[in-house]
């Protein structure tokens, strides 16, 4: 949280930043806040205000969110369209992506998703990391609160700070298909009412035939990885197809 003295710093609605006119404040991070802000002509963007004391390990994050997103150029990611300095540090403005987090449609929405739509997400996820892999990324966090279910029922994956170019040592691109398993098994749990009391994991927890536990587990690492992206979709063909 911030202090007293930092509050004076927040940009309030109806503000107007380098052209931009403060509509709403839609978070906060460690990184500072994010607003939504419109242009002149009421396209709305997302500003982020970055505080300015950020550590080492958050401005390498805002590093990569920048040179990640600006490599990008596809509507399921958001356009990063500009970095500028105000009066209090530094801003960037990204493409606000409209529509729902997949945590608000569990959570609020108490949404319960069927296994064709689980199925469709599963696709789709799969499509954006295939692409975000063709342009050397992996992007580390495909967690409910940075999946947005858009109006047209397209899916854009948000948040790019833990994103990284992909590299053998340090960041390997199979890291995205553990993220897409455990979204999955969230979905999953959408419909899940507990029935004893007593823990059991996911794989007994959860109704799954046993095509979709082994294409889980393996997406999980509990039974051997798959190899490729390829292999993974080539399997949830199939499972959708049952
Ligand atoms: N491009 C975008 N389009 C729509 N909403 C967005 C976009 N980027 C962020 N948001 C929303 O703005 C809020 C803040 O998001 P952001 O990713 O900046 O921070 P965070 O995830 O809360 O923080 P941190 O990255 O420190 O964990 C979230 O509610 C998120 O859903």
């Amino acid at each position: 949280m911030y202090n007293l003295e930092d509050m004076e710093n927040y940009y309030k609605v109806n503000d107007r930043v380098n052209g931009y006119l403060v509509r709403k404040i839609i978070g906060e991070g460690r990184y500072g806040i994010a607003y939504l802000v419109t242009n002149d002509q009421n396209e709305q963007y997302v500003l982020k205000q970055i505080k300015k004391e950020s550590n080492k390990e958050t401005n390498e994050n805002l590093f990569y969110e920048e040179k990640t997103l600006r490599s990008l150029d596809y509507s399921c990611f958001p356009k990063f369209i500009s970095k500028f300095e105000d009066k209090y540090g530094e801003c960037y403005v990204l493409e606000y992506i409209d529509g729902t987090v997949f945590e608000d449609l569990i959570v609020e929405d108490k949404h319960i998703f069927s296994k064709d739509e689980i199925y469709n997400v599963g696709s789709q996820l799969l499509e954006l990391v295939e692409i975000l892999q063709n342009n050397n990324i992996v992007h580390r966090d495909i967690r409910l609160p940075n999946v947005i279910l858009k109006k047209n029922k397209e899916i854009a994956l948000i948040d790019f700070g833990l994103a990284r170019f992909i590299d053998n040592d340090r960041y390997l691109k199979e890291i995205d298909y553990w993220w897409i398993g455990d979204f999955l098994i969230f979905l999953y749990y959408s419909s899940y009412t507990e029935t004893n009391s007593e823990e059991r994991p996911w794989f007994e927890e959860l109704e799954l035939n046993i095509d979709e536990k082994i294409f889980l587990k393996r997406l999980m690492g509990i039974e051997e990885r798959y190899k490729d992206i390829k292999d993974i979709k080539e399997q949830l063909e199939i499972i959708k197809n049952k």
